[in-house]
C-alpha cells in the first residue's frame, strides 16, 4: 500500500516536472499562462459568476492542455526526425492547429464572458 501511494505520489511529481519544463522552454506556454493570469484578475474585478468561472477555466485548461500535448510532440518529433520530413512537418503543424483551435475558442468564450461586464463598465464610468 505505502510502494503504491509512493508510486503516484512520484508520478505527481513528474507531471509536475513537465509543467515546469514547458513553462521554461516555451515563450508560448509563457503567453498562455500570463493570459490566464489577466483572465483570473479580470475575473475577480468583474465579479464573474460561477457558471462564467467554469467556462472560464476550462478554456484555461484547454489552451494549456494543448500547448503541453504540442510541446511534447515538437519534443518527440526533434528526437525521432531531426533531419527534414514532410510527416515530421505534418506532424508539428498539427499539433499547432491543436493550439491554434483551443487558443481561437478561448478568445471567443472570453470574449463572450467578458464583453457585457466591459460595457457596463465603459457606460458606468466613461458616459
Ligand atoms: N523535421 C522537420 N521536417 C519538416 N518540417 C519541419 C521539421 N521541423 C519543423 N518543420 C516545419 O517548421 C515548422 C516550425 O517548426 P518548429 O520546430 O520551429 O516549431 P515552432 O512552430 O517554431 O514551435 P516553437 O516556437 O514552439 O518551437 C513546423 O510547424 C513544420 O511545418
Amino acid at each position: 500500500m505505502r510502494t503504491y501511494f509512493k508510486k503516484r505520489y512520484n508520478s505527481f511529481l513528474f507531471a509536475l516536472k513537465g509543467i515546469n519544463a514547458a513553462v521554461r522552454s516555451e515563450p508560448h506556454m509563457r503567453l498562455h499562462v500570463l493570459s490566464a493570469l489577466v483572465v483570473v484578475v479580470a475575473g475577480f474585478a468583474f465579479g464573474v459568476t460561477k457558471v462564467e468561472w467554469c467556462l472560464l477555466a476550462g478554456s484555461i485548461g484547454l489552451v494549456i492542455t494543448a500547448e503541453i500535448f504540442n510541446t511534447s510532440l515538437e519534443a518527440l518529433t526533434n528526437l525521432v526526425s531531426p533531419e527534414f520530413n514532410p510527416l515530421a512537418g505534418k506532424v508539428k503543424d498539427l499539433a499547432a492547429g491543436a493550439v491554434l483551435i483551443a487558443a481561437v475558442t478561448a478568445a471567443v468564450v472570453g470574449t463572450i464572458v467578458f464583453l457585457p461586464y466591459l460595457l457596463l463598465f465603459v457606460d458606468l464610468y466613461f458616459q
